[in-house]
């Protein structure tokens, strides 16, 4: 549980966020199975992470891990037992994994916590299944039982879903794959897993929606990564640089990847001025620094443009607080996968934000904010989902009087620095 009291000073602050966590889930198994020596250094403290890891370990990677500096040493893919794997909250941990598990002939049985349990598997084992593979779900849901033997052929799939993580796994799918892998996603969604197969000597073909990759090319991994910047934790600071009267926001060494940072178009077309500074690209990821300035006086509600919804469909439920902020209405459609991540973001986000005053709406597939009217403090449940309970932190600090989150621990699935980040920029606003 946390309490936090709004409107107290705001002190500058540059945050450096740590490393993306998208990119370490990748990083850490695409590693693991070249079966060469990766050093990373800013790998992601998330747990979810971690989750990734040691589900990698109880397949027989070695891997030391120190603070941020992440070894993934070699690969030795334990015999004939079943592997027991618990993927815990992290929806992309269990989307990727299968796919190496069936290539590398691991039998494994996979499961994760109550928000993972309910979360769509179908999805993603019916393409994969399409390609080959022999697994199965459990009605749809986890746990997922992957059998040995998969014969994989590249096909062309064309997804239902724009989803990275089912593209992911089908790219992943390609490397042990004869033939050739084409997927065709209905929207541009995050394209992590491109750039770093470039990155590990991989031939990757993209044409707009199209990515093709043949089967079975070697892995060459480079000797050392680092991680960009998390886009997703700092768009938090962002908007409370946004939101707050005077500048007080620097963002240094952040993942400026266009398939990522949709939020920074939208805030921009609400109103924001956000500068980039010093972009630069490491390991074909782009990344760079950024200065925000102060904003609420000038922020308009819009209609999401929603080919840009997966560009940004993390930070939704943060559109949803600054929408709060701005004159008029702003409108999400097109973003029903909300209501199947960590908890239904729709439902979590609306609910939050109406008790704190807010004139707010759930739609089917998005939600439509009136801004203007001032926030109270409340107590809240956060629906033990970490991108609620940050973005109901940023509105805590600005609305009027105290507001309990109980479920504030949670935060730790993504990033377990939050709160101490948080309490330097606003010391008065904690009470311990
Ligand atoms: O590929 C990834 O790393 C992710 C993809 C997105 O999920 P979907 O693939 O379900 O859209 C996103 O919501 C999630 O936080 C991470
Ligand atoms: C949806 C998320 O992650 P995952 O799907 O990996 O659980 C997230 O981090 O917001």
């Amino acid at each position: 549980m946390i309490e936090i009291t709004g409107k107290k000073k705001l002190t500058p602050f540059i945050y450096r966020p740590q490393g993306d966590k998208s990119i370490s889930h990748r990083i850490a198994i695409l590693g693991a199975i070249s079966g060469q020596t990766v050093n990373i250094s800013n790998f992601s403290g998330a747990k979810d992470c971690l989750t990734t890891l040691n589900s990698l370990r109880t397949i027989g990677a070695s891997i030391e891990n120190v603070g941020s500096d992440v070894s993934i040493k070699s690969w030795n893919p334990k015999g004939e037992e079943v592997h027991h794997i618990d993927c815990e909250n992290s929806g992309t941990t269990a989307r990727l994994l299968p796919s190496i598990l069936g290539g590398l002939n691991v039998e494994a049985e996979l499961t994760g916590d109550h928000s993972l349990r309910k979360r769509p598997m179908g999805r993603l084992i019916e393409p994969l299944k399409f390609v080959g593979a022999r697994i199965n779900d459990t009605n749809g849901k986890m746990p997922l039982k992957i059998q040995r033997d998969w014969k994989l052929t590249g096909k062309r799939v064309t997804l239902k879903i724009a989803s990275a993580q089912l593209k992911s796994a089908l790219l992943l799918a390609a490397l042990f794959c004869e033939g050739s892998m084409e997927v065709i996603e209905p929207k541009e969604t995050r394209d992590h897993t491109e750039r770093m197969l470039v990155d590990f000597g991989v031939r990757v073909d993209k044409y707009h929606n199209k990515v093709t990759v043949k089967g079975k090319q070697q892995l060459r991994a480079p000797k050392t990564y680092y991680v960009t910047g998390d886009f997703s934790s700092a768009a938090y600071f962002i908007a409370l640089g946004i939101l707050s009267d005077k500048k007080i926001i620097d963002v240094k060494d952040v993942g400026l990847n266009p398939t990522r940072t949709g939020f920074l178009r939208i805030t921009e077309l609400m109103g924001a001025k956000i500068s980039v500074h010093n972009k630069r690209e490491v390991h074909g990821e782009p990344m760079g620094d950024l200065e925000i300035f102060p904003a609420k006086n000038n922020l308009r509600g819009i209609d999401i443009p929603e080919e840009l919804v997966p560009n940004l469909i993390d930070e939704l439920p943060l559109i949803a607080v600054i929408a709060a902020f701005s004159k008029g209405k702003t409108k999400v459609t097109a973003a029903s996968e909300l209501r199947v991540k960590e908890s239904d973001r729709i439902t979590s986000i609306i609910t939050c934000l109406r008790k704190m005053g807010v004139d707010a709406l759930e739609l089917e597939d998005g939600f439509e904010i009136t801004g203007g009217n001032p926030l109270h403090g409340s107590e809240l449940f956060c629906s033990e989902d970490h991108r609620i309970i940050m973005s109901m932190t940023i509105a805590a600090l600005l609305a009027e009087g105290k507001t309990k989150i109980i479920d504030s621990n949670w935060v730790s699935v993504s990033n377990s620095q939050f709160f101490n980040d948080i309490k330097k920029i606003a010391p008065e606003s904690f009470s311990s």
